[in-house]
């Protein structure tokens, strides 16, 4: 695995190595080892979402219980944003965006980032790890409209849940 880029905030590109043969592919998801040495997964997550303009987000959870997590696409197009919500960071308040569209690629998030994504094709798959436990009680979260993240998006209308329509702006 590889480090494509290093974008503002600590946030990895990283490429998947990916091998190509007549039965068809294989692709190295994750290695313990470089450049991954020090993320200790605890959880593993697979999304399925059904159409497009499906919005999720943003989260994050407090505290001691902040996490980071690597997100890619199985199938699909996500747009994927964040917000540093650590006001101890020296990048708080930094937003950004970036367009997964290809499973050998997958963006590594750091602890500290408020994450959303909205999805771009029907029938997106999104695999994530996180490096912590899921704390429902230690959830907090952003409104897509906030006003730092609401430029990222290419979707006026999305399809939002209940939960995601209550967070502050
Ligand atoms: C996130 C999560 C949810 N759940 C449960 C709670 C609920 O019944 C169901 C769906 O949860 P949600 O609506 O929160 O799922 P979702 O909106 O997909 O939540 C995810 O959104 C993206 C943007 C993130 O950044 C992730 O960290 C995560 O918060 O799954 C778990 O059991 N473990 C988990 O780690």
């Amino acid at each position: 695995m590889k480090i494509l880029k290093e974008l503002p905030g600590g946030i990895l590109l990283i490429e998947s190595p990916r091998f190509q043969d007549e039965r068809g592919g294989f692709m190295k998801l994750f290695n313990h080892d470089t450049p991954l040495h020090k993320y200790a997964i605890a959880q593993v997550n697979y999304v399925q979402n059904r159409e497009s303009g499906i919005l999720r987000g943003l989260h994050f959870q407090k505290g001691g219980f902040a996490e980071s997590k690597f997100f890619r696409v199985l199938t699909g197009q996500i747009n994927l944003v964040y917000l540093d919500v650590n006001p101890e960071s020296t990048t708080y308040q930094l937003s950004g965006s970036y367009i997964l569209d290809q499973a050998q690629l997958g963006l590594l998030i750091p602890e500290g980032f408020a994450t959303g994504y909205e999805v771009l094709t029907p029938h997106t798959d999104v695999l994530y790890y996180s490096n912590k436990d899921y704390h429902p009680e230690a959830e907090g979260g952003v409104n897509w409209q906030h006003p730092l993240v609401v430029n990222h998006w290419k979707t006026n209308m999305p399809i939002v849940s209940e939960k995601d329509k209550n967070w502050p702006l």
